[in-house]
């Protein structure tokens, strides 16, 4: 541990005024003259590699001090402080936001006074919070910031004001019992009960002995307000919708009118990055459709309100950037007038019908995951065939492992997180498409992307079919799950795939079956001390996927509900930290 953090926590030790019999015990360490990790100083757990001090846990102790929580929190890779049923005084500092990874924090059974810092609300990690049993006063920050939190337990304190707005449906424990809150309690308490309420006497609500005064006559007149609004609004969407049928009806017969396009069409811009020497676009047909009418752009139903109505010269006369050459076919970031940046993936070399390529996409487009990037417009011809999607502006999972980043700063608890969902939307996808015979198709780190929300989204669904060289005896769906694999053993080892996968299975294969299980692991996961044993139960879950007979890969829906049970135990064992 770094000399400073150490010099950090003696000092936060010191704040909280430990009685002289425990400083005596032999194992009690806290000095500046130790190490925390390598000298196993007392409550003090560390990372698997003694790096970093990972849990403080100094429950019923008889401390009489203060928390000093901007010397704790120097250890900023701290995930649990448990200083539960002490004697500890004074006010819960800002500072606690510098605990940046803080996943639990007891301080119940204390004398702690003042209010709960809004910057506690800047730990995005939080997951229990047990404040219960203080003299913690003033209204409770905007909790709801904390998405995950499962945790609140405020009870018997003297909290004021109205109760913030929480996400009872994925809170799992809640009490704010026995303060001074008041103001109307939420109707969509989720599980919780009066219990979780009382002793408020100025808070009201449904369950409560004290119901919340009712507007009777004003609410009616509301209400008649409220519905008749609704009948109008319904009515004027209805208007507006039939008229933008017409006028896309229109537009379609336009389009297929005025753009038949023909043998080599010029490109208008001239600084389009896809322009070539002869001043041909590059999405020009080079075809000899000559004369004949082509198909033009169809576009299919996008919440992107500028590609709505787009033809496909529209497409042409955008700036393009050539931003991909993949085996497929050319990828191309486009900005069309209205502003949406797109990407156009041009196909090359594939043997499908026209006929077949309009089914194969319209009936993908019939099956909708939010987390796989739907194709919004795609366009046919004989010897053309384009796939148009929005542009995700935070990279694929490919950049976040493999970039400049190096998968720095992508925990395990996110990595969990990204395989689970991929694997529901795919198996989602493999359901409902089975019939089809509609699978992903080529499936690897560089099509799982990142949404501005930084949601993973699967792109290129059932693009094409690739021609794996093991694919003998395979079906697409179970080249989709040893696809999967790959993505998996990626996650866990941080390498990057060559050889469509082969490479890094064998690698891993041969290293499991030295029984150096530990090696394959990305030394970053390492590092960060996440659980082993569940690094080890996801890399057979990968294995499983990579197996040399295709039938005896579990289905997609199987590793999901596999991956959805692992990220639950990852979740419950936060949660039970047993201090
Ligand atoms: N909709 C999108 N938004 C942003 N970036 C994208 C989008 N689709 C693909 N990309 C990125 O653009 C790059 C090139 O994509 P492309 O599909 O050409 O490559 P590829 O998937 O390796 O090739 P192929 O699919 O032909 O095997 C990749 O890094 C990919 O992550």
């Amino acid at each position: 541990e770094d000399d400073d953090v150490i010099s950090a926590l003696v000092d936060f030790m010191n704040a909280l005024g430990p009685p002289a019999t425990l400083q005596n015990t032999t194992n009690w360490g806290w000095t500046t003259s130790s190490d925390p990790c390598t000298d196993k100083w007392q409550g003090v757990t560390c990372d698997t590699g003694n790096r970093t001090v990972q849990k403080i846990v100094l429950e019923q102790l008889s401390l009489t001090g203060i928390l000093d929580l901007e010397s704790v929190c120097k250890e900023t890779s701290l995930l649990l402080l448990s200083l539960k049923f002490n004697n500890l005084t004074g006010n819960l500092s800002p500072e606690i936001s510098n605990c940046k990874r803080l996943r639990h924090l007891y301080l119940n059974g204390n004398h702690f006074s003042g209010n709960l810092p809004d910057s506690l609300t800047d730990l995005a990690d939080l997951k229990r919070i047990d404040i219960s049993n203080n003299e913690l006063n003033g209204k409770l920050p905007d909790m709801s910031r904390i998405t995950g939190l499962l945790t609140f337990l405020a009870q018997n304190n003297r909290f004021t004001g109205n109760l913030p707005k929480f996400n009872y449906n994925t809170l799992k424990e809640f009490d704010v019992s026995n303060n001074d809150f008041s103001g109307q309690i939420p109707d969509d308490t989720g599980n919780f009960t009066a219990s979780s309420f009382l002793g408020n006497p100025n808070l009201c609500g449904k369950e409560l002995p004290n119901a919340c005064p009712v507007k009777k006559r004003k609410k009616n007149l509301n209400n008649i307000l409220m519905y008749s609004g609704y009948a109008i609004l319904g009515l004027i969407v209805l208007f507006l919708l039939s008229l933008l049928f017409l006028k896309r009806k229109q537009k379609l017969e336009d389009t297929k009118s005025v753009n038949s396009v023909k043998k080599g069409v010029k490109s208008s811009n001239n600084d389009s990055a896809v322009s070539s020497g002869k001043n041909r676009s590059e999405f020009s047909l080079t075809s000899a459709e000559n004369g004949a009418v082509s198909a033009s752009l169809v576009v299919l139903s996008s919440p992107v309100e500028a590609v709505n109505g787009m033809r496909f010269e529209d497409l042409l006369r955008a700036p393009a950037e050539l931003i991909g050459r993949g085996k497929h076919g050319s990828l191309y970031k486009v900005i069309p007038a209205g502003g949406v940046p797109l990407v156009v993936k041009r196909i090359k070399d594939w043997e499908i019908t026209r006929d077949e390529f309009k089914k194969r996409m319209q009936r993908i487009d019939q099956v909708k995951h939010p987390k796989v990037l739907p194709v919004v417009a795609y366009y046919c011809s004989k010897q053309e065939k384009l796939l148009v999607y929005e542009f995700q502006q935070n990279g694929s999972l490919f950049n976040l492992l493999h970039g400049s980043q190096n998968g720095q700063h992508f925990d395990w608890g996110s990595r969990l997180n990204v395989a689970c969902g991929t694997a529901e939307a795919l198996a989602f996808m493999h359901a409902e498409l089975q019939n089809d015979g509609i699978a992903h198709g080529n499936l690897k780190s560089s099509n799982i992307l990142f949404t501005k929300d930084m949601e993973i989204c699967v792109s290129e669904y059932g693009l094409m079919v690739v021609n794996d060289c093991n694919s003998q005896n395979s079906s697409a769906f179970n080249l989709d799950v040893y696809a999967f694999g790959v993505i998996l053993l990626e996650l866990l080892t941080g390498k990057p795939v060559q050889n469509n996968g082969l490479d890094l299975a064998q690698w891993v294969n041969s290293v499991v079956k030295e029984e150096w299980t530990g090696e394959v692991f990305d030394k970053k996961l390492v590092v960060e001390g996440a659980n082993e044993e569940r690094m080890v139960a996801m890399l057979q879950i990968a294995l499983k996927c990579i197996n040399g007979s295709p039938d005896v890969r579990p289905s997609i829906g199987q590793v999901a509900t596999m991956l959805v049970g692992l990220k639950e135990e990852d979740e419950r064992s936060m949660v039970s930290i047993d201090p």
